[in-house]
C-alpha cells in the first residue's frame, strides 16, 4: 500500500501518476482531449472527454509502474481551475459544454457588473476581480442563456463543479458533490475570511444555493472510488486546483516561498501563510489549501498569465517556423538579442496586471533586418517579461511583510528550456530552481493525498521529496533588466483595448 496516484487532469491533457512515498514517479498515463472553439473568444470542452480522458490514463499509469490498485495508498486529484460545469444529479449528465478559464464570453457581462459598482466587493470578499476568466460570470452565463436551467436549479435538480467537483461525482458515481477551497476561491462565489460561499455574491450574480457543491479540505479523505475504470475502493484523499497543487509539489510549505509553472500559460503563486493580504497591484489573493477541518485556510498571491508556453505552440502551428516546442531554443539563440522586437502574447486578453479582455497578440519593433528568430526570441522573451512583472508585483506587495522571496521554484512544459530560465533569473535578479521531478502538480496532489490517507504527520515531513535539479543564476545588471522591462511595458500598453469583438 506504498503507492499514490495522482490524477491531474489539465487544459489540454489528462494525466495519470503513480508516485512513491520517496516522491518518486513509477508509472505514467497522458491524454490529450478536443478543445473546441465555437465563436471568436470562446473556448468549450465536453466535460465527458474530461472523463474518459482522464479515467482512460488510470489503468496505463498503474500498469506501467506494475502495481495493482488494492497498492496506492490514496487517491489525489489536481484540475485545470475556474472551468465551470453543470450536470443533472438524477442522471449525472451535462447540460452542455464546460465553459474553460480561458474564455472570454462574459467580458460584457463582467463590464455591467463592473458599472454597477460591485467590484470592489467581489475583491473585498473573494481576493478576485471581475474577469471572464472566473467562473462566476461562466456560471451566470449558463442559468442566463439556457431558459430552463435556473428555475431546475432552484429545484436542487442539478449540479454546479469546477472539474475537480466533477471528476469526484463521476468517480463516486455521484455519492460525493464537494469542492475545496484551493479551487472555491476561483470562482468569485468563495469568501476567503469566512471560508465558505457568500450569499451576497451569490445574490449578485443570481446563482440559486442549491446548485454550488459542498466544501471539503484538501486534504483528508472524502470518499471511496466506486466507479469501475477507477480504483475501486481506495480512498480520494486530496482535493486541489492544479496550480496550487503545483505549490505543494515545490514543497513552497512558508510565508514567501514561490513558484511559477510555464505550461500554455504560467502561474505565479507565492505562498501568504494564514494571511489573506489584498494585493496592492491587481494580482490576486487565493486560497492554497485548507490542510484538514481544523486547520485555517492558507492563502496566496497568484500572477496568471493567460499566454506563456502557448506562444511557441503559436509559433509552431500558427506559424510554421518550428517543428517542435523543442526548436524554439536553437532558433531563439541563432541571434543574439530579439533585434528590438517585442511580442505581447496577447491572444486571449491580458491577466495579471492588466486584466484587459480586450487587448491583443500585437509584435512591435519590426524592421528591415527581422527575421525568423528575431521572432522566436521576441516569443520565449515575452514570456519571461509576464512573469517578472507578476514576480515584481509581489514583492512590491509583500514588502514590510518580512517575507523573502530567496528563488524562484519553477516547472511545467516550457522550465526545460534554459535560455528562457536563464533570462527570467535575469530579469528577476534572484536564482530559478527546478527540481528533479518537474511534474510538480501531480506530486502536489500525491502529497496531500498521503498527508490525507495518514502516510504523514504533517507538510514538514514532507520537505526532504524536493530535490533541486539544476539553478539558473542572475547575470544581467539590474539596471538592464530595468530598461527591458521598461521597453516591455510600453509594447503591452500599445497591446491594450484592440479588440471590439
Ligand atoms: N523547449 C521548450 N521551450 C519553450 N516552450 C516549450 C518547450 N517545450 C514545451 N514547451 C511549451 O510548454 C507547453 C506545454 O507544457 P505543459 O506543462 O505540458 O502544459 P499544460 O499542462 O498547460 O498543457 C506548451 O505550450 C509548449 O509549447
Ligand atoms: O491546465 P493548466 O496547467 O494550463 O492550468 C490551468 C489553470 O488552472 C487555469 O487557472
Amino acid at each position: 500500500m506504498s503507492f499514490l496516484l495522482a490524477l491531474d487532469q489539465g487544459t489540454t491533457s489528462s494525466r495519470a501518476i503513480v508516485f512513491d512515498t520517496e516522491g518518486m514517479i513509477q508509472g505514467m498515463g497522458q491524454r490529450e482531449f478536443p478543445q473546441h472553439y465555437p465563436h471568436p473568444g470562446w473556448v468549450e470542452h465536453d466535460p465527458m472527454d474530461l472523463w474518459s480522458s482522464q479515467a482512460g490514463v488510470i489503468s496505463e499509469a498503474l500498469a506501467q509502474a506494475r502495481i495493482g490498485p488494492d497498492q496506492l495508498a490514496a487517491v489525489g486529484i489536481a484540475n485545470q481551475r475556474e472551468t465551470t460545469l453543470i450536470w443533472e444529479r438524477a442522471t449525472g449528465t451535462p447540460v452542455g459544454p464546460a465553459i474553460v478559464w480561458q474564455d472570454r464570453r462574459t467580458a460584457e457581462l463582467c463590464e455591467r457588473l463592473r458599472a454597477r459598482g460591485v467590484e470592489p466587493l467581489f475583491t473585498q470578499r473573494t481576493g478576485l476581480c471581475l474577469d471572464p476568466y472566473f467562473s462566476g460570470t461562466k456560471l451566470a452565463w449558463m442559468l442566463e442563456h439556457h431558459p430552463d436551467l435556473r428555475a431546475r436549479a432552484e429545484r436542487g435538480e442539478l449540479a454546479f463543479g469546477t472539474v475537480d467537483s466533477w471528476l469526484v461525482w463521476q468517480l463516486t458515481q455521484g455519492q460525493r458533490h464537494v469542492t475545496d477551497p484551493s479551487n472555491a476561491s476561483r470562482t468569485l462565489l468563495f469568501n476567503l475570511r469566512t471560508g465558505d460561499w457568500d450569499d451576497d455574491l451569490l445574490g449578485i450574480l443570481n446563482i440559486p444555493r442549491p446548485l454550488l457543491p459542498d466544501l471539503v479540505p484538501s486534504q483528508g479523505v472524502i470518499g471511496e472510488v466506486s466507479h469501475p475504470l477507477g480504483p475501486v475502493g481506495r480512498p480520494i484523499a486530496a482535493i486541489l486546483g492544479d496550480q496550487q497543487a503545483a505549490l505543494a509539489g515545490q514543497v513552497c510549505f512558508y510565508p514567501g516561498m514561490s513558484k511559477c509553472t510555464y505550461g500554455t500559460g504560467c502561474f505565479v503563486l507565492m505562498n501568504l501563510g494564514d494571511d489573506p493580504r489584498p494585493s496592492r497591484h491587481r494580482l490576486l489573493t487565493t486560497a492554497a489549501w485548507c490542510l484538514g477541518a481544523e486547520r485555517s485556510l492558507v492563502y496566496a498571491l497568484e500572477g496568471a498569465v493567460f499566454i506563456g508556453g502557448a506562444v511557441v505552440q503559436w509559433l509552431r502551428d500558427g506559424l510554421g517556423l518550428i517543428r517542435s516546442s523543442a526548436e524554439v531554443e536553437a532558433l531563439a539563440t541563432s541571434v543574439p538579442d530579439s533585434g528590438g522586437v517585442y511580442f505581447v502574447p496577447a491572444f486571449v486578453g491580458l491577466g495579471v496586471p492588466d486584466w484587459d479582455p480586450h487587448a491583443s497578440g500585437t509584435l512591435i519593433g519590426i524592421g528591415r533586418g527581422t527575421n525568423a528568430a528575431h521572432l522566436a526570441r521576441a516569443a520565449l522573451e515575452s514570456i519571461a517579461f509576464q512573469v517578472a512583472e507578476a514576480l515584481h508585483a509581489m514583492r512590491a506587495d509583500i514588502e514590510g511583510s518580512g517575507f523573502d522571496l530567496g528563488e524562484l521554484r519553477v516547472d511545467g512544459g516550457a522550465s526545460v528550456n534554459r535560455t528562457l530560465m536563464q533570462f527570467q533569473a535575469d530579469l528577476l535578479g534572484v536564482a530559478v530552481v527546478r527540481p528533479a521531478v518537474t511534474e510538480t502538480t501531480a506530486l502536489g496532489a500525491a502529497l496531500f493525498a498521503g498527508l490525507g490517507a495518514g502516510l504523514w504527520r504533517d507538510e514538514t515531513e514532507l520537505e526532504g521529496v524536493w530535490r533541486a535539479a539544476e539553478r539558473f543564476e542572475p547575470r544581467l545588471a539590474p539596471s538592464q533588466a530595468q530598461a527591458r522591462l521598461a521597453r516591455w511595458r510600453e509594447a503591452v500598453e500599445r497591446s491594450k483595448g484592440w479588440r471590439h469583438d
